[in-house]
């Protein structure tokens, strides 16, 4: 493959971030109930700040002859208290004193649900457990009541108290974030990222927590409400009554009510401006940030021939296998424990080898094993299978002792993967062409990384790459999605590639276009390939070997043309029979076209 690069051009993937901003900014700008309700918060905020210059009392100032002053008295334009106290001040400073209690409270729920939440829900095992055990355990404590009762100890401070209901309030965050983590854990894209050598870091932060955000927005606000409504409450009942807030603003205008009832419309109404515009906001800016993944995307015109003809040109000449046995497989056996802590084994002492260059065709019913096989390799089977082989290595390195990051080192130069559902392992959140920008970012600067994400793309035979560079997943069809997952795969020269069903969710003319582009690649860039199929005809287009397998055991392994001439297994037999009769395969002796196609 050429590592020619053509001029580079804007960074689009830099930008990527900065125009999903403006999409949403723009989102907002258009939802009526979203500018209104920012333009509410906006100016309570506003007068808040601007109260030292815009009133002429300090809110605590009382004047014995402003008691219960009526609205519009000249200096006390809102009319005095019952202590003579103007409510104009007094209605400023209880914005201030909500807002802050929201910002505390709030902000220490966020941080600590989302922290714990993230770690829980994607590390899981003890972490898990030990986080959802104290945090069932602080959910189930009666908030108001501790508020209450740690009164002696937060001594009426109203910031403490809003410390503590943070804390309090964490488990509803921590919960939503844990069981979105764990959704999203399960997704292929994740499975991707991982295989793309990402770091859990990254992974947590770019793919997990752009799906957790939007949710933890809404709930935000609604952590903010409660901290303004508690706040109120406690104020209400007497609890820090030398601080101007809603709260003592309306239960002093309780005491008034029926001789001035309009001194209990103002604290009111503040407090309904306050939290229901918190309430508006979110929901605004939650449908701005959905929205987004469907926004059109711009399209580019700019031709990038030179980069298809540079692409092309310096494709070197298919190697032979050389017999090193590149990736070795003994005895690998995968089990899961059941329910009574016994444990089904689902693969048996499979063993394997692929030499370099080689194409070996790992063949088997559905849920003979196959991915499993696979998995174990890649070091992407779920943490509780109980993995046990005598041998696997590669390149003489063993994989099952390695650490998470070894692994994630390994993968992409080691060794790469290209998944059965092509759509599914691209994070519909983000472009094509940040997420194949983002593996290889860890080896070249982001220009250079996206040019040659640019090359590559036209080298899988994307007809216009920087179009496609710049669409979401759904935007581009399963061939489309597969040629790029193929791209992202082969980006980094793996010594070895594993495809697991590469074809499978494809209709058939892209399939054989596929399996095409799969040969040409394995031997441009003279990998070693573990092709995982169910299909004897793709064994037949592109493998030098096969292993054939059935419920979790590898019941036949040898050169594909000794295979198709003579098999031993008769699981094997009905396997070649089956297809024929299918007439998948075509009428020309398998294996010669085998080895016409591959060589
Ligand atoms: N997490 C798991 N816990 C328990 N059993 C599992 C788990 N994952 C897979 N299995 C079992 O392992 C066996 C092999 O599954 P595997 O996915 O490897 O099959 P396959 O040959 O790749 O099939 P397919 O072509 O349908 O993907 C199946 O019986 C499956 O039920």
């Amino acid at each position: 493959m050429s590592q020619q690069l053509a001029p580079p051009g804007p960074d689009r993937t830099a930008a990527a971030p900065a125009k999903r901003k403006r999409r949403v900014t723009r989102a907002l700008l258009r939802n009526p109930m979203a500018v209104g309700s920012v333009v509410t918060l906006a100016a309570m905020t506003l007068l808040c700040l601007l109260a030292p210059v815009i009133t002429s009392h300090d809110p605590m100032y009382s004047s014995v002859e402003h008691v219960n002053a009526p609205t519009g008295t000249e200096g006390w334009w809102l009319g005095g208290d019952a202590q003579g106290r103007d409510m104009w001040s007094r209605l400023l400073a209880s914005i201030g004193v909500s807002l802050t209690a929201a910002l505390i409270g709030t902000g220490v729920s966020i941080v600590i649900g989302v922290v714990f939440g993230l770690i829980a829900g994607y590390v899981g095992r003890a972490i898990d457990s030990i986080a959802s055990w104290v945090f069932n355990l602080v959910l189930a404590l009666p908030t108001l009541l501790i508020l209450i009762v740690l009164l002696p100890v937060t001594r009426g401070s109203y910031q403490l108290t809003m410390l503590l209901l943070g804390v309090m309030l964490s488990p509803g965050v921590y919960r939503l974030v844990r069981n979105m983590v764990i959704g999203v854990r399960r997704e292929l894209y994740i499975d991707a990222a991982k295989v793309a050598g990402l770091s859990t870091w990254r992974i947590l932060t770019r793919h997990v927590f752009f799906v957790v955000r939007g949710p933890i927005v809404i709930q935000a606000a609604f952590i903010a409400t409660i901290c303004i409504n508690v706040q109120a409450g406690l104020a209400f009942l007497g609890v820090g009554a030398n601080t101007p807030s809603f709260g003592s603003m309306i239960s002093q205008a309780f005491t008034n009510l029926y001789g001035h009832p309009v001194q209990l419309l103002w604290p009111t109404l503040g407090l309904v401006a306050l939290t229901g515009s918190l309430i508006l906001f979110a929901n605004a800016y939650r449908d701005a940030l959905a929205g987004t993944t469907t926004a059109a995307r711009r399209r580019s015109r700019r031709a990038i021939a030179d980069v298809t003809r540079h692409a092309d040109e310096a494709a070197p000449a298919a190697e032979k296998p050389t017999g090193k046995a590149l990736l070795t497989v003994q005895d690998l056996s995968i089990a899961y424990p059941r329910p009574d802590g016994s444990l089904n084994e689902v693969v048996h002492k499979v063993s394997l080898t692929v030499d370099s260059g080689e194409v070996v065709g790992l063949v088997g019913e559905s849920g003979s094993g196959k991915t499993q096989t696979a998995f174990a390799i890649l070091g992407l089977l779920p943490h509780e299978a109980v993995v046990t082989a005598k041998e696997a290595s590669l390149d003489g390195r063993p994989l099952l002792a390695m650490t998470p990051a070894e692994l994630r080192k390994l993968r992409g130069p080691g060794v790469a993967y290209i998944p059965q559902e092509p759509m599914s392992n691209l994070d519909p959140s983000f472009t094509v062409g940040s997420q194949l920008v983002e593996a290889l970012r860890r080896t070249m600067p982001r220009v250079q990384a996206r040019q040659r994400v640019l090359e590559l793309l036209a080298r899988v035979g994307i007809p216009d790459p920087e179009r496609t560079f710049d669409s979401y997943p759904h935007q581009i069809s399963g061939g489309m999605a597969q040629r790029v997952l193929i791209a992202g795969a082969v980006a980094t020269h793996p010594k070895v590639l594993i495809a697991d069903e590469p074809t499978t969710a494809l209709d058939v003319t892209v399939q054989a276009e596929i399996l095409d582009l799969l040969r040409e690649l394995q031997r441009e860039l003279k990998m070693a390939v573990l092709l995982v199929t169910h299909n004897f005809g793709v064994v037949a287009d592109l493998c030098d070997r096969v292993v054939v397998m059935r419920d979790g055991r590898d019941v036949e392994t040898g050169e594909v043309r000794q295979i198709f001439s003579r098999p031993a297994h008769e699981y094997t037999k009905s396997l070649i029979d089956s297809i024929l009769d299918e007439e998948t395969l075509r009428t020309d002796a398998p294996v010669s076209k085998a080895k016409e196609g591959a060589r």
